[in-house]
C-alpha cells in the first residue's frame, strides 16, 4: 500500500465535514479568530437563526389573523436578526452583534407579555431569555439585566391593562409565570457560573501547559520546541548557535551539579547580553540557540562575540570551587532564500568549524 504524504492535509469526512461546513456558514473565515471567538460568533448566529425560524412564520400567521402590529414587530425582528447574521459573519464583532440580539429580544418578550402574542401564548417564549442574556453578557451584567427585565415584567403583568384578562387565564398564572421565570434565571445563573469557572480553569491550565511545553526547566529559557515555534512565524532572523567548550570536563572535574549551575549561569549571561526582542533557547544538552532580528549579519556577529566574551570573563563559583568556561559560536541567517532548517544546519556546520579551529571563537557565512 502506498504511504500517505504527511504534508498533505486530509479532507475531513462524515460528521466532521458537516460540522465544518456549518461553522463556515455561520462564522465565515474561522482562521482569523480564536476558538472562544468562533464559539461566540457561532452561538449568536445559531440563536439568530432559531429566532428567525420562529419569528418569521409567527409574523406571517399574525398578518393572516389581522394582527398587523404584532406581525410587523415579528417580521421586523426577523429582518433585524438576518441583518445581524450578515454583519456578524463579515465583521466577527460579537459584542456589538450580541446587543442586537438581546435588546430586541427583551423588547419583543415585553411586547408579547403585554399583547398576549399569537392567541395569548406570548408568555411561553419568556424562558429562552435567561440563557441568552447570561451567555451574551456574562453572569454579573446578565443578572442585573434580568432583574430589571423581571421588574418590568411584573409591572406589565400586574399594573397594566394587559391580555391576561382578555384570554380568561386563572389569576394565579401571572405569579406562576414570574416564579417559574425566576427559577429558570437561577438555574441558568448556576450553569453560567460553573461554565465560566470551568473556562477560567481551562485557560489557566492551558497557559501552564504551554509554558511547560515550551520552556527548559533548568535554564528557564525557551526549549527547542519553543524557539522553533517562534522562529517559524518569522521571515528573517540571524541564528547564533552556541556550544559550551569541553563541558564534559566541567562535569568530570567539578561534578554534575556544578555543570547544571554553569548552564543556568550561562543562560542568565546570555539573556542579559542580548538586545531587546532577541530570543534565547536551550537547544539541547550544553547547546544554546539564540536569534536576533532587525540587524545586519555583522551586527549579529558582534552580538555573538560580546556574549562569548561575557561568558569567557565570568568566574563561575560553585560551593568552594571556581572555574571558567568558554563558548564556540556558529552563525547563519534565515531569510527569503534560506529556510529555518537550512539556516540551523548552516549554523551547526559553522559551529563545528569553530570547534575544529580551537574553540572559544565565532564562525559565520
Ligand atoms: N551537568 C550537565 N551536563 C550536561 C547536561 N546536558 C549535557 N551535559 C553534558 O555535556 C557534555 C557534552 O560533552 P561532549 O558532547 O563530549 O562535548 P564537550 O565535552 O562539551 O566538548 P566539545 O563540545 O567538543 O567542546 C556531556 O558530558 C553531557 O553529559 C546537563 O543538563 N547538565
Amino acid at each position: 500500500m502506498p504511504e500517505k504524504d504527511p504534508t498533505v492535509l486530509e479532507r475531513p469526512t462524515g460528521l466532521k465535514a458537516k460540522l465544518n461546513s456549518i461553522t463556515r456558514f455561520y462564522v465565515g473565515d474561522v482562521s482569523v479568530l480564536s476558538s472562544d471567538d468562533v464559539r461566540r460568533v457561532l452561538i449568536i448566529n445559531l440563536f439568530a437563526s432559531v429566532g428567525i425560524l420562529f419569528t418569521c412564520p409567527l409574523g406571517i400567521a399574525s398578518f393572516f389573523q389581522g394582527k398587523l402590529l404584532l406581525g410587523s414587530v415579528l417580521i421586523g425582528v426577523t429582518f433585524l436578526y438576518s441583518a445581524n447574521h450578515i454583519y456578524l459573519r463579515r465583521t466577527h464583532r460579537h459584542v456589538v452583534s450580541g446587543n442586537f440580539v438581546i435588546y430586541p429580544l427583551y423588547a419583543l418578550m415585553l411586547y408579547l407579555i403585554y399583547t398576549g402574542g399569537v392567541n395569548g401564548t406570548g408568555h411561553v417564549w419568556l424562558y429562552c431569555v435567561p440563557a441568552v442574556a447570561l451567555f451574551l453578557h456574562g453572569l454579573k451584567k446578565g443578572l442585573i439585566e434580568l432583574a430589571i427585565f423581571t421588574l418590568l415584567l411584573s409591572i406589565l403583568m400586574f399594573y397594566t391593562d394587559n391580555h391576561f384578562s382578555e384570554f380568561g387565564y386563572h389569576p394565579s398564572l401571572k405569579s406562576r409565570i414570574l416564579f417559574s421565570f425566576a427559577v429558570v434565571v437561577f438555574l441558568s445563573g448556576i450553569y453560567e457560573f460553573s461554565m465560566s469557572r470551568f473556562n477560567d480553569e481551562l485557560k489557566t491550565t492551558s497557559a501552564k501547559l504551554k509554558l511547560v511545553a515550551y520552556t527548559d526547566m533548568l535554564t528557564n529559557l525557551l526549549n527547542r520546541r519553543g524557539i522553533y515555534q517562534k522562529l517559524e512565524q518569522r521571515q528573517q532572523a540571524h541564528l547564533l548557535l552556541a556550544d559550551v567548550d569541553f563541558f564534559k570536563r566541567v562535569n568530570d572535574e567539578y561534578g554534575h551539579d556544578a555543570g547544571d549551575y554553569a548552564l543556568e549561569k550561562i543562560a542568565q549571561i546570555m539573556r542579559a547580553g542580548l538586545p531587546k526582542g532577541a530570543l534565547s533557547s536551550r537547544w539541547g544538552g550544553e547547546e544554546f540557540l539564540l536569534a536576533v532580528f532587525d540587524c545586519s549579519h555583522h551586527e549579529a556577529y558582534e552580538i555573538a562575540e560580546s556574549v562569548r566574551n561575557l561568558v569567557a570573563d565570568y568566574e563561575f563559583n560553585y560551593l568552594d570551587q571556581s572555574f571558567h568556561v568558554t563558548l564556540s559560536f556558529g552563525i547563519a541567517s534565515m531569510n527569503d532564500t534560506v529556510s529555518l532548517r537550512e539556516a540551523i544546519t548552516l549554523a551547526d556546520s559553522h559551529l563545528y568549524n569553530a570547534k575544529r579551529a580551537g574553540r572559544n571563537q565565532t564562525r559565520r557565512d
